[in-house]
């Protein structure tokens, strides 16, 4: 199995990237455990205290799952990957039944961030855009797609987003084998990433 991690902060692109390998690579050979599926259960909070809590933190998310998952797909299972609502701040309940492919890709804002996760990765992919870029991305999606009003959006940003993205994240690119700009679609460095794919497969 080939494992890929692909990181980058929020509204990089990271979702559209990894949409548009799976649409050009042989179905079935590509599956994807998403960092979102594994932000930790919150059922003891209400929804007033979910909504404190600072989601662009490592310590927000199981990574301990994560790997117990990932171990699992490399030796051949299946695994249940909780399914999250963005809108309640917590897992639905639901699962999504995720069986081992030749390729595994990992995606999210902090998937670098652990040395333990990180080391189980074949190949390190940071996804790069501006932060005006990524808090316009993430304005439109938030308030569309999330539930989420222009206050919130920016209050989050600017308390927890921008400081979490310099500590965490940006630091990250570091470790990448791959950085891909991503201010604007760029379908060259997804040809390059498809090739690498392709060849292992
Ligand atoms: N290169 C790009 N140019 C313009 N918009 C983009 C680009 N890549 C992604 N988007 C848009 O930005 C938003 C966030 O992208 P997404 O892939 O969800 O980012 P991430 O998963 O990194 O948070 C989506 O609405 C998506 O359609
Ligand atoms: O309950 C939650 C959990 C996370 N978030 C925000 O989501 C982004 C990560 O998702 P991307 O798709 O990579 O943007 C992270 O920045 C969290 O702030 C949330 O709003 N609510």
């Amino acid at each position: 199995m080939l494992v890929i991690g692909i990181a980058g902060g929020t509204g990089c692109g990271k979702t559209t990237v990894v949409n548009q390998l799976l649409k050009e690579l042989p179905e079935g050979e590509v599956g994807i455990l998403s960092q979102d599926s594994y932000y930790k259960d919150t059922s003891h909070l209400s929804f007033d205290e979910r909504v404190k809590i600072n989601f662009d933190h490592p310590r927000s998310i199981d990574f301990d799952l994560i790997e117990e998952h990932l171990t699992e797909l490399k030796k051949g299972n299946a695994i249940d990957q909780p399914v999250y609502s963005f809108v309640k701040h917590n897992r639905t309940g639901d699962t999504i039944h995720t069986l081992p492919r030749k390729v595994m890709i990992v995606e999210g804002i902090l998937v670098l961030s652990n040395p333990e996760l990180r080391k189980m990765f074949d190949i390190k992919i940071f996804v790069h855009a501006d932060s005006d870029e990524r808090l316009i991305r993430r304005l439109r999606r938030d308030i569309t797609e999330r539930g989420r009003d222009l206050d919130e959006v920016l209050n989050r940003y600017k308390t927890t987003l921008k400081p979490m993205h310099s500590q965490f994240i940006e630091p990250m690119k570091e470790y990448a084998d791959i950085i891909i700009p991503n201010n604007h679609y760029n379908t060259v460095a997804i040809d390059i990433v498809k090739t690498i794919i392709n060849d292992k497969l």
